[in-house]
């Protein structure tokens, strides 16, 4: 990005402080990103509070809904949230702001003119829309840009037939307050039975008996975030209820957002579809929140226009970017390579599980994990600031 006055680009940084926020700022910093522009940062809560460290010449913390401190920023990233973006960006386009809009939140992800960023997947798709002009940049949905991290390299060669995927979300996709919920339950159901672990010989029902029993008197408060208990226990419905077909036997009746997503987004990221002229890949499954702190976990099941070799599909997907990684089928590397556990603050996505199904040669399963706080949330933010930096 050549500006004429020659000075760095002022890039405004919204929502850095945060859960998704903080993830950036790092990553940012150890990418050296501040090197490279003139960062300004805004707060909804604290106008005029102290900038963090990266601050270069302004220091002070800016007024996030002051429509004229934003409007002289080059590029605004934002990971404030929706309800942010909802009220603001329509205001600074209205009054004539014409710099790039980078976001974190879906709100405006399928809009004409909005841009899902993933640029290891979809570098052409930005490209274009670059050169016509393009100005709204936002991050996919999580459990999404994970996947397609994994295993583009199977759309990208127009191999999927269809593909449904079964989800293993972690509590960090509702928020920082989700995972201090549900370790906070971990710790209550811990004490419960607490005398019962210590005596080894306890009866193990007895202990089930009483977690049970705690579980189902967790209280409103205990349970805030989440609505009933996730520790020890899992939610099969992730975000809102859509309810879109118009009758029961219909695709879409009883689809809840995250698994529509899934399908609108994959396809957005892949410039196909609808809105590109040509038929949208069908992606379906169920999303599930379970236990995990901060990585999204999903099995995959593809349909395959043909028998592709397993070798042939690992070499595919481990040629694809520099970050999937073949975990091989066996029992001792699944169990050490490919958990949340050992993919946590990391940029690695492993892939592993590969193997042909028993419905057919076409059938092909798949299990993939990826920290949604990073390639999930904020890796493609930052990536899509360094496209705009270099072009
Ligand atoms: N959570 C996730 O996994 C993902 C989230 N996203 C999107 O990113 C957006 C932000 O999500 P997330 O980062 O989880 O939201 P957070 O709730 O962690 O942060 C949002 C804002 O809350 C304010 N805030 C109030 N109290 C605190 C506090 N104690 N510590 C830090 N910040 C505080 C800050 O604004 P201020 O400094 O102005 O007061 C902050 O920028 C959402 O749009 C979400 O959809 C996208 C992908 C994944
Ligand atoms: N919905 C995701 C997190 C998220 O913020 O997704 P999105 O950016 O699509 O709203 C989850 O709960 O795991």
């Amino acid at each position: 990005m050549k500006l004429s006055n020659g000075q760095q680009p002022l890039v405004g940084l919204v929502g850095w402080r945060g859960m998704v926020g903080s993830v950036l700022m790092d990553r940012m910093q150890a990418e050296g990103d501040f090197g490279l522009i003139e960062p300004l940062f805004f707060s909804t809560s604290n106008a005029g509070g102290k900038a963090p460290a990266q601050a270069k010449n302004e220091k002070v913390l800016k007024d996030a809904f002051d429509l004229e401190a934003l409007k002289k920023c080059d590029i605004v990233i934002t990971c404030q949230g929706g309800d942010y973006t909802t009220e603001v960006f329509p205001k600074l386009r209205a009054a004539g702001w014409n710099g790039h809009w980078i976001d974190a939140a879906s709100t405006l992800r399928m809009k004409d003119d909005a841009i899902i960023v993933l640029d290891p997947v979809n570098m052409p798709v930005i490209r274009n829309a670059l050169a016509k002009g393009g100005r709204n940049w936002i991050g996919g949905n999580c459990t999404v840009s994970c996947m397609l991290m994994g295993v583009g390299a199977l759309y990208k060669a127009g191999l999927v037939e269809w593909m449904t995927s079964m989800t293993y979300q972690a509590a960090s996709g509702g928020g920082a307050q989700h995972m201090r919920e549900l370790l906070t339950q971990f710790g209550t159901l811990n004490a419960e039975v607490r005398s019962l672990l210590d005596d080894p010989k306890s009866a193990i029902l007895e202990i089930d008996r009483k977690v049970l029993a705690r579980q189902q008197s967790l209280s409103s408060e205990e349970t805030a975030n989440f609505g009933v208990p996730l520790g020890g226990s899992l939610i099969p419905w992730i975000d809102k209820d859509l309810g879109i077909g118009k009758q029961p036997d219909e695709a879409g009746w009883g689809i809840s957002r995250e698994e529509w997503k899934a399908g609108a987004e994959t396809n957005k990221i892949l410039g196909q579809g609808e809105g590109f002229g040509t038929k949208p890949v069908p992606v379906d499954g169920f999303c599930v929140r379970v236990g995990a702190m901060r990585c999204h976990s999903q099995a995959l099941t593809f349909k395959l226009k043909k028998d592709v070799p397993v070798a042939d599909i690992e070499a595919m997907i481990a040629a694809d970017n520099a970050w999937a990684k073949v975990v091989p089928n066996t029992r001792e590397a699944t169990m050490q390579g490919l958990t949340p556990v050992a993919v946590t603050g990391t940029l690695d996505i492993p892939v592993g599980r590969i193997r042909k199904l028993a419905m057919g040669p076409e059938y092909v399963g798949a299990f993939t994990i990826g920290d949604q706080l990073l390639w999930g949330a904020a890796e493609p933010l930052r990536r899509m600031l360094r496209v705009l930096l270099e072009a």
